[in-house]
């Protein structure tokens, strides 16, 4: 039996979507029904969805909610700016808009709506089939490991690359949750990520499933590769340039180099959507900066319950907040696609044929 969704993490409910606030989790399961192009471009700026593949559905369903509003040329090319405004890394994004606009414009105002919705929902059925792929393959990969040796496979992730960060059963922990669900021990090293803490997310997802894992600071990662505690880390991916090297959450790069240097293998999980062929290498990728504030406060439940944001440093304290890092591909060992395993260096082969002419 293979891993499935547990939650929708985006569903059309008549002219409006509805997703999960993944600003309130792990402590609280919200939703939030999407029905303008304002609201569509909001939850991805403000992170109430977030997660390079659901962010491109998310902006596909976006310009269909847009469309509902006019469907001329000068409001789709609006609203595709809209959207394509709201964060820089994830290319996804950039891809979904693309191929949304790759198949309205041909179409006569009158007909856009509809194809919108259609094609939108395309994207979203077809992450999921990708997930689904990512997790036979890697899991696969991880009976390799266990064949190897005795006890449960070691996995360490970083960030949140699953299902809640996907339409499907995610990136980096669909093979996670694929091995488990086959009966592969495993244990996982969830890395809390600041300043966001998207681990928690990964936590809560795998506490959940029922999957073994340990939360831990992400400063531990260096001291647990080193032990030889780690078999093996898996990331998702925001970028992926032609070389194979590779945008994700701030910290990636730091993991990579301790696996590196102690001789674990790092792999990255992503779909095709997240191949960006246009970028030779990872010295164009785009870096999101976000708010400072992310690194002074830090918001979870008081002890009324209730969700309370704190400040960590006082608001005079100078900070900085890249939200990504680039591994070069030198530091990855394998990409999980759904189209199979490669090395970097071997993507040009699984370059996806274009959506629509
Ligand atoms: C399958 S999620 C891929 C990727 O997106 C996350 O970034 P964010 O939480 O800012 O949306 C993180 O980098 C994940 O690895």
């Amino acid at each position: 039996m293979s891993f499935e969704q547990p939650v929708p993490t985006i569903v059309r409910d008549g002219d409006a979507v509805v997703v999960i606030d993944q600003t309130r989790l792990p402590h609280e399961l919200t939703f939030v029904r999407i029905e303008t192009l304002a609201q569509a471009a909001h939850a991805i700026a403000h992170m109430q969805v977030r997660g390079a593949p659901l962010i491109g559905a998310t902006a596909a369903f976006g310009l269909a909610l847009a469309l509902r509003e006019a469907s001329d040329d000068v409001h789709l090319d609006a609203a595709c700016a809209r959207l394509a405004a709201t964060r820089p890394t994830a290319v996804n994004l950039h891809w979904a808009l693309a191929r949304m606009r790759a198949r309205l414009t041909p179409l006569t105002p009158a007909a856009r709506l509809e194809a919108a919705w259609a094609e939108a929902e395309a994207i979203r059925r077809e992450d999921r089939a990708m997930c689904a792929a990512i997790g036979r393959h890697g899991a696969a990969r991880l009976a390799d490991i266990a064949a190897r040796r005795d006890g449960p496979v070691r996995v360490m992730t970083h960030c949140n690359a699953g299902w809640v960060a996907t339409c499907g059963a995610g990136t980096a922990l669909a093979p996670v949750f694929e091995a488990h669900a086959q009966g592969l021990p495993v244990h996982v090293w969830v890395s809390e990520t600041r300043p966001r803490n998207q681990g928690l997310l990964t936590e809560w997802e795998l506490r959940e499933a029922g999957v073994p894992h340990t939360l831990v600071v992400d400063n531990a990662a260096g001291i647990l590769i080193a032990r030889g505690e780690v078999d093996v880390v898996i990331t998702g991916a925001d970028r992926i340039a032609a070389n194979g090297d590779t945008a994700n959450k701030v910290g990636t790069y730091l993991k990579a180099l301790a696996a590196h240097d102690n001789g674990v293998p790092f792999w990255v999980a992503a779909p095709s959507s997240t191949l960006d062929f246009a970028a030779a290498d990872g010295t164009t990728l785009p870096i999101e900066d976000r708010d400072p504030d992310e690194v002074r406060r830090i918001a979870g439940p008081g002890e009324d319950g209730r969700i309370a944001t704190i400040a960590l440093a006082p608001a005079a304290a100078p900070a900085a907040n890249p939200a990504f890092d680039v591994t070069p591909a030198r530091l990855i060992d394998a990409i999980i696609t759904e189209a199979g395993v490669c090395a970097p260096g071997e993507l040009a082969a699984q370059r996806p044929e274009p959506a629509h002419g």
